[in-house]
């Protein structure tokens, strides 16, 4: 890869390479857009085949993060950081380690918990740093204001694509029924919505369909059925050559990050097959919209008004989108750099 040409390319204003012997310890840290704010993003931990992997996949999510933010009208930046590890040698000490270097940026970036870290991981950073969020979940974690923003978003979709204001008697298929997905699956069967879903745990599928009735279906039969919506709440990367021919439904909108695997060629796909597709940023904005109140001090009534906000932001977009013979990937990203251009603009004429 060519670095600078690569950060330049994707817009980053900083890169850190974090190395340590004692204990070993190997992170990036990916600080992509600072001009709304100090970067946000959470630690993952991963067993990357090769630095290179680890490299693209932080400079990729601290991206989304800065269109996350700004499509939220929150006032951070983005960014994301990786911790190159095998799960199971996890060590306090390692979290202690990657708690000092988060401290020696001195605020530019605030982290918190993604994949392979728990609670207890981020409560090791926070013995060496204080720019860390989610330390006292004062809001019970942010699953429960993600999911309800995934569930606006999936009606902010029907009502464009389908031009319909209930979800009553609509098919919807969740892939995923972890944190995020469970409590959308309560939602969509609160409303009305027959659901039909899918997880590799069986006990997890199990649940679901005891307590909403849902139909369970097999990992690889979920996008080919013939349902309304296909919510993807499990992994990224599952909007691919691979999958979109197979895909029946008119709308796509759940939770995973980075759900294109191929910005580009798959966000065209899906507009060539007449698939609206809600932005995986947009739609799962209320995880940072959470963590954000958590940091400023936690007003319940203000992050329910900014969540509710995910509804018109998204169509919004897709106006945007089909006005302008955009992708809604595109046009949210154009949604988000015009803010952001908005707020340099106000910085530059601050200084003079
Ligand atoms: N938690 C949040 O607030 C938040 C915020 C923004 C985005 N997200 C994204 O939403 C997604 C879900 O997050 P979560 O917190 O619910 O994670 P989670 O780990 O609790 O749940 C993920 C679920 O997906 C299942 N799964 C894994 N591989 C699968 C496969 N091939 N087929 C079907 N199911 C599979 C897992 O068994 C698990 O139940 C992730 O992509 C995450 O990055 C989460
Ligand atoms: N990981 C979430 C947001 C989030 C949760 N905890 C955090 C801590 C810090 C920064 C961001 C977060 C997302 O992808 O949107």
């Amino acid at each position: 890869m060519n670095l600078f040409e690569t950060v330049q390319e994707m817009g980053h204003e900083q890169v850190l390479f974090c190395h340590g012997q004692d204990p070993e310890i190997k992170a990036i840290i990916a600080i992509h857009d600072t001009s709304l704010g100090p970067a946000m993003g959470a630690t993952r931990l991963w067993p990357y085949v090769n630095e290179e992997a680890a490299l693209r996949d932080a400079l990729r999510l601290s991206r989304g993060m800065t269109y996350k933010a700004a499509c939220a009208n929150i006032p951070v930046g983005g960014g994301k950081a990786v911790i190159i590890a095998n799960p199971e040698n996890k060590t306090p000490e390692l979290f202690r380690a990657y708690g000092r270097f988060i401290e020696t940026i001195n605020g530019r970036f605030i982290t918190g918990q993604d994949v392979n870290l728990t609670p207890q991981d981020v409560r090791e950073i926070s013995k060496e740093t204080s720019y860390v969020v989610g330390v006292e979940e004062r809001s019970g974690g942010p699953a429960p204001v993600t999911a309800k923003g995934v569930f606006l978003g999936i009606k902010a979709a029907v009502k464009f694509r389908l031009q319909s204001t209930h979800l009553e008697g609509l098919q919807v298929a969740v892939q995923g029924l972890g944190n995020v997905g469970s409590n959308v699956c309560h939602l969509l069967h609160e409303s009305g919505a027959k659901l039909f879903v899918t997880d590799i745990s069986k006990e997890k599928t199990a649940e679901i369909k005891r307590q909403f009735g849902a139909t369970v279906v097999e990992p690889e039969e979920i996008f080919s059925l013939e349902v309304d919506v296909i919510a993807p709440c499990a992994l990224g990367a599952i909007l691919n050559s691979a999958t979109i021919p197979l895909i029946q439904a008119p709308v796509i909108a759940g939770a995973a990050n980075n759900q294109l695997e191929n910005e580009k060629l798959h966000g065209q796909m899906l507009v060539d097959k007449g698939i609206l597709y809600a932005p995986d940023y947009v739609i799962n904005a209320g995880g940072l919209i959470n963590v954000y109140n958590e940091m400023i001090g936690y007003d319940e009534e203000k992050v329910f008004q900014q969540v509710d906000n995910i509804y018109d932001t998204l169509l919004e977009i897709f106006d945007r989108s089909s006005k302008q013979s955009l992708t809604t990937n595109e046009a949210a990203k154009q949604l988000a750099e015009d803010r952001i251009m908005r707020a340099r603009k106000v910085k530059t004429l601050a200084l003079v």
